[in-house]
């Protein structure tokens, strides 16, 4: 028998007046599973998110949260965890007493022993009898981890989890996120920073204008949008142009010399066009020396979806 899905949301529309944020979204999450939630600013993000913490009830549509309905109640449906824009907390409450208090305002009681170990899982144990007053963007989103942690969730709903971490504390994060999934935990996550998305999510749905515009496995990505600009380096640039130039299926867009004084070609080609122009290279003598996108597919994918240009890199 199938597994009950985490998130199941069909045709669900939300409308702030004469603003359509949510307009008919789908949305299926699999236990276990880390699912990217992608957009341009003001694309409908933090309003689904908020339907799914309970902090706002859709206009229309169905949602389905851990196999229960969820109907009117403005409620964190049980077993589900999590923070849109940022989590809050009492400036003057240590980060150990302002989980407590958390777990104390849903009448839930924790164990010393616990907090210790969600501390200590998002990296906060140091500074663990610090009061949050001071504590930097990176250290709150962390303790905001921490709190969603202590209800050992099924369901975690986090909005820009990596925000303001440096690259040690998302290192770390992530770490977090990819053991809680292997233990079952689904995980449902915002953000604007595709590299994260990559490196954490099995799928991803892209929002435009409060419409589904991509959903499925991130693979499916690179086949559906298969040209993609690459950057190429190789010991010869002016046979690599020519050699390029001849090829069929792929343009040369620019040459630019870096400040190293590397000539970096950007070819626009199909994966079968690529691989046969570095077999011309190879055969014609001329060294690779680096062969990558200009953008990862989801970046190119988001930005032809969303109808967004590139920006020049
Ligand atoms: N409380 C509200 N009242 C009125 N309009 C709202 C409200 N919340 C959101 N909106 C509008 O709904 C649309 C979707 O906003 P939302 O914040 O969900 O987008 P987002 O994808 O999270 O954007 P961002 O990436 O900038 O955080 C926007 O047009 C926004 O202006």
């Amino acid at each position: 028998m199938a597994k009950t899905h985490a998130i199941r949301a069909r045709r669900l529309t939300k409308r702030f007046g004469a603003v359509v944020a949510l307009d008919g979204v789908d949305l299926d999450v699999a236990p276990g599973q880390i699912h990217g939630l992608v957009g341009p600013n003001g694309a409908g993000k933090t309003t689904l998110l908020g339907l799914l913490l309970g902090l706002a009830v859709a206009d229309g549509g169905s949602l389905e949260i851990l196999g229960t309905p969820v109907e009117r109640a403005l409620a964190t449906p049980d077993g589900t965890a999590g923070f849109v824009d940022g989590p809050a907390f009492y400036p003057s409450l240590t980060a150990r007493q302002n989980l407590a208090a958390l777990a104390d305002l849903d009448g839930r009681r924790v164990r010393a022993a616990q907090l210790d170990h969600v501390l200590d899982q998002v990296g906060l144990t140091d500074v663990a009898d610090d009061r949050t007053r001071g504590f930097s963007l990176g250290m709150r989103q962390r303790l905001g981890l921490a709190a969603a942690l202590l209800s050992e969730p099924r369901l975690l709903v986090l909005d820009e989890p990596a925000n303001g971490l440096d690259p040690a504390g998302a290192k770390h994060v992530h770490g977090v996120l990819t053991r809680l999934a292997a233990a079952g935990t689904s995980v449902l996550l915002s953000s604007h920073r595709m590299d994260d998305v990559e490196a954490l999510c099995s799928e991803v749905t892209i929002l435009a204008t409060g419409r589904v515009v991509f959903s499925g496995p991130l693979r499916k990505l690179a086949t559906e949008h298969r040209e993609l600009d690459y950057r190429l380096v190789t010991s010869d640039p002016d046979a690599a142009r020519r050699l390029a130039a001849d090829a069929a299926g792929v343009r040369v867009t620019t040459t630019v010399i870096t400040r190293y004084d590397t000539e970096v070609l950007t070819v626009t080609a199909r994966t079968p066009a690529l691989d046969d122009l570095v077999v011309r290279l190879v055969h014609a003598g001329v060294a690779v020396r680096e062969l990558a996108p200009v953008v990862s597919p989801l970046e190119a994918a988001f930005l032809a979806l969303t109808g967004q240009r590139e920006v020049a890199r």
